[in-house]
């Protein structure tokens, strides 16, 4: 492993790392925040999963996240979207390949040769960080588009793995939109019975813990119509008697900006779980 960034922030320290993921088969980098409170004894980890088109910088860059960590104690552990490298495989689009992961097991080739982003923010990186940095095995988990999917999907598959989950303007049902479709079809093949794993609105009728979900979502949105349409997971978590607290939030678009306006309730709702 490898520290390429190193930034004082809020009191803590903003790093990125580098490190050979067995899991991927290539090289890959992370986002670490640090908070003061690091530096007495490890602390609970907030795993971030970023959207389409993002890196691991996008979120410690662009959500002002640092100071609500730092006020709470709260390590902030940020993976890039997808594989990398140039034996990875990638498609014209922004929407598949590099930068679209959508943190599924890929079962289809060429896709499945390094395409493992579900292991890779599940098991692999939890346990890389929790060895060697000053962290507990106090999980919660957010994300944002395609990486509020994936903290949805993360969180509703294993039971007592996170304290806590949330997502901004996550994809809730990507089995029923063109995002998710186009995607699942590359990476899971075309039995739509295989995708039901990587579905939250399909994982919240059989999941065991009802582990309430914290949902943001922009009502000028861009994608809200037709890529994420959250009343899915309204459905869904009615009809399965799962906890969702869906906040509509008029005015708000799909950027960074929202996701920076409404960040700090999201790591208070996280705080509340992982200290208690
Ligand atoms: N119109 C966008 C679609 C992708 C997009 O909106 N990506 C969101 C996540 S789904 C994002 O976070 N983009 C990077 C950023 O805003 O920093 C593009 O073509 O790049």
């Amino acid at each position: 492993m490898q520290k390429i960034e190193s930034h004082a922030c809020c009191g803590g320290t903003q790093e990125v790392w580098s490190h050979r993921s067995h899991t991927l088969d290539c090289d890959m980098k992370f986002g670490l925040f640090l908070p003061p409170q690091a530096q007495d004894g490890p602390v609970p980890a907030l795993y971030w999963l970023s959207g389409l088109t993002c890196t691991e910088q996008n979120f410690v860059t662009k959500a002002g996240v640092q100071r609500y960590a730092a006020e709470h104690g709260i390590v902030i552990v940020a993976p890039d979207t997808s594989p990398r490298g140039d034996d990875v495989a990638d498609a014209d689009g922004y929407d598949l390949g590099k930068g679209a992961g959508f943190y599924v097991n890929a079962t289809q080739s060429p896709w499945s040769a390094h395409y493992r982003m579900y292991d890779y923010v599940v098991d692999e990186l939890p346990a890389l960080v929790e060895a060697h940095f000053p962290i507990t095995s106090a999980r919660a988990i957010s994300g944002h588009s395609m990486g509020g999917h994936g903290a949805l999907v993360a969180a509703l598959r294993n039971p007592g793995r996170y304290r806590s989950v949330s997502a901004f303007s996550p994809i809730v049902a990507p089995s029923q939109v063109p995002w998710g479709e186009k995607a699942f079809s590359a990476y899971l093949g075309d039995d739509r019975g295989a995708w039901k794993q990587y579905d939250a609105t399909s994982l919240v009728k059989s999941t065991t813990e009802k582990l309430p979900l914290l949902v943001d979502q922009g009502e000028a949105d861009e994608f809200l119509a037709t890529q994420l349409k959250p009343q899915l997971l309204v459905d869904a978590c009615a009809a399965a008697g799962h906890p969702l607290d869906l906040r509509m939030r008029p005015g708000y678009d799909h950027s960074y900006y929202f996701i920076a306006s409404f960040v700090g309730e999201h790591i208070a709702h996280h705080a509340r779980a992982l200290r208690a």
